[in-house]
């Protein structure tokens, strides 16, 4: 007996990825199969490894395997796996929705792409497997049965506004996705998907090296003599196991096709582009494992987001053990996708094992070495767009592995003001640095144009000494933490005081220093008490060419958008005082100080003080904790020029 089906929604999001699937006319539709046989296979090892962890669960795993039918007459594809299954709820959250992470961004692709963007590029992006059955098929039907449950469920969907969803008893445990094809057309490349002959090949293309049998009822025909002695045609149907499971991690790399690897890339990381390198890894003696890695070539959407699930994957004496294993590549590397096959690992290992496992420790020390070392022998062209992609997730390195910061240095690029297109690595700044130079100057903050026009910058840029230009919040995290390169000390010119006279020069200005020191000291003391809540010193400085006035931190002082970064995730963060720095030669600062001499109690100088660290606030992009007051100070003062 069946429950009433049930009519629900796609998500509206979802709905528009099936319209874009069903339209779409991406020539290599083929491809649905791989995405199904990929998601049988990952459910075949998540029922294997349920049955090892769960000894209560009782399901038979003696023969695990994958099966493709066809209905010639019916022109329907099955493929059918009995592995996990799933339970109602999970049909209804995993295929009936996407990922709540990466709705907001994948509307905005949507919206952004339209009708331009190639499908197969928002697929990959966002991970959509299942839904690319709608490329090929006119309505989808899915059973499925969890393991350990008595129920099954039954999903269809013509890929519309609807699905309907319905209990169904008599499932078998696993899953059956069953696709009713849509007219062949050769020249929209929709073949006869219920061929053999297109089914085997499609199958040793992608799918060759999945572990589980891929199995289909093939026809045979034989000769054969009859009792009447004539040789005759036998037709005889068996079944066939069509991939050979070879594990790709466990053939030497002069045996496998760049094909064959750039299709295990796509299984194990769901993804659809074309890894950029790939690092066979290898591992004898006391501890023997087996890697076999990929750096993509493009970023996938959520790897900034908390959610990233897919990272490496475990495997034990080849049985798969779990997606994303955290203990074998540091977060800062998690881009990386691909396998560790460990041989001396239990079965049973769980997260809390690993998490406290010796051997696994060393293996991801030497993992992250290799990577780090191929990224390092990157050429110049695949390098540049690797560290587009994910030079900003890389720097992440610099502030936790201390091992490995000096490479991490050494692979890192930066923008800098020795060239508005290029990036630089810190080797080719050091390289430029004038003589006697022994700092590597550089400022943080939101963008490129902020930072050049920074008063902090004029006395760089007037001496002509290179600055890096550092945008990425992490950039602000590292610096704090990152003392020097090659023994080039890292000095942000934002904090501490600025020091780019030559002993000479410095000779030559010291009893100028002497004397405007005395003719400012008032002044700068009256502004240190006027401006107490703002700042906590008050000094002179000769950073400044152009402008009146600039702030600047303490060495250890947290940056302005390092607090800002963190009082956004939510951490209180009291508003740190900093340092105001005037520039004696400017006439502003002349001009007040010569009006605070004449009269100290002039009304207009406390709103003078204010205006010149608003001023000084804004130039280097900071926030004013009171802007309408700012504004009505600068509308007051204007009216009175006027
Ligand atoms: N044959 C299956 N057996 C069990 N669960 C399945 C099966 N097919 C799909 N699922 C579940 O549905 C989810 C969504 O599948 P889908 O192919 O849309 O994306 P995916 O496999 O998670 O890949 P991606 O990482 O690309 O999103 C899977 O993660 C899995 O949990």
């Amino acid at each position: 007996m069946s429950s009433q089906a049930e009519q629900l929604e796609f998500q509206a999001e979802t709905r528009q990825l099936l319209d874009l699937m069903i339209h779409s006319v991406y020539s290599e539709k083929d491809i649905f199969l791989r995405e199904l046989i990929s998601n049988a296979s990952d459910a075949l090892d998540k029922l294997r490894l349920a049955s090892f962890q769960d000894k209560d669960l009782a399901v038979d795993t003696s023969d695990l395997h994958i099966d493709i039918e066809v209905d010639k007459t019916a022109r329907t594809l099955s493929v059918r796996d009995n592995g996990i299954g799933m339970t109602r709820d999970e049909v209804v959250t995993l295929i009936g929705t996407i990922a709540k992470s990466g709705t907001a961004e994948l509307r905005r692709a949507l919206a952004e792409a339209k009708d331009s963007a190639a499908p197969e590029e928002l697929i990959g992006q966002f991970g959509i497997g299942f839904y690319s059955s709608f490329i090929v098929a006119d309505k989808v039907t899915l059973l499925t049965r969890k393991a350990g449950e008595t129920v099954g469920t039954r999903w269809e969907s013509a890929g519309e506004a609807t699905y309907t969803i319905e209990e169904q008893p008599d499932a078998p445990q696993g899953t059956t996705v069953t696709l009713h094809l849509k007219p062949e057309d050769a020249e929209d490349h929709l073949y006869d998907y219920t061929a053999e002959w297109k089914l085997r090949d499609i199958v040793k293309k992608y799918s060759d090296f999945i572990a589980w049998p891929v199995r289909m009822e093939v026809t045979k025909s034989a000769k054969v003599t009859n009792d009447e002695g004539e040789e005759v045609d036998e037709i005889t149907v068996e079944t066939e196991t069509l991939n050979s499971q070879k594990a790709l991690w466990t053939r030497p790399r002069s045996e496998v096709t760049d094909e064959e690897y750039q299709d295990f890339y796509r299984h194990v990381s769901h993804a659809w582009d074309e890894p950029a390198e790939i690092i066979p890894f290898k591992a004898e003696g006391t501890f023997e494992y087996q890697a076999l890695l990929f750096i993509p070539s493009h970023a996938p959407f959520d790897l900034f987001t908390r959610d990233h699930k897919r990272g490496v994957q475990l495997y034990v004496k080849r049985v798969f053990i779990m997606d994303n294993c955290e203990e074998l590549m540091p977060e800062y590397l998690r881009f990386v996708k691909g396998v560790v096959d460990a041989q001396d690992l239990s079965l049973n290992v769980s997260r809390e094992i690993l998490q406290q496992d010796r051997h696994l420790r060393m293996i991801q020390k030497r993992l992250v070495r290799k990577v780090l070392s191929v990224i390092k022998d990157m050429d110049a062209e695949k390098y540049v767009n690797f560290w587009k992609e994910f030079g900003a997730v890389l720097k992440e390195g610099l502030i936790g592995d201390t091992e490995n910061q000096a490479t991490l240095l050494e692979v890192s690029s930066f923008a800098s003001t020795a060239s508005d297109q290029e990036l630089t690595r810190l080797s080719g700044y050091v390289e430029r640095m004038k003589d006697g130079q022994d700092t590597i100057y550089y400022l943080t903050g939101e963008s490129r144009q902020q930072l050049e026009n920074s008063p902090h910058m004029e006395a760089f840029k007037a001496k002509g000494l290179e600055v890096l230009l550092l945008t990425d919040p992490v950039d602000e995290m590292w610096t704090g933490s990152v003392p020097e390169f090659e023994g080039k000390r890292f000095q942000s010119i934002a904090k501490g005081e600025v020091d780019l006279e030559t002993e000479d020069e410095k000779k030559a200005t010291e009893s100028l220093r002497e004397e405007q020191d005395k003719e400012f000291g008032d002044l700068l003391g009256w502004l240190k008490t006027t401006l107490e809540s703002d700042v906590k010193e008050v000094r002179l400085t000769n950073r400044l060419t152009e402008s009146p006035a600039c702030i600047v931190g303490d060495s250890f002082d947290m940056s302005p958008m390092l607090a800002k970064m963190y009082r956004q995730s939510g951490q209180s963060m009291p508003l740190a005082k900093r340092i105001l720095e005037l520039n004696p030669t400017h006439p502003l600062v002349v001009g007040l100080r010569d009006k605070y001499a004449a009269d100290h109690d002039d009304a207009t100088l406390p709103e003078t003080a204010e205006l010149l660290y608003g001023t000084a606030l804004l130039a280097e992009g900071g926030e004013l904790v009171d802007p309408a007051k700012f504004a009505k100070l600068v509308a007051d003062r204007l009216t009175r020029t006027l």
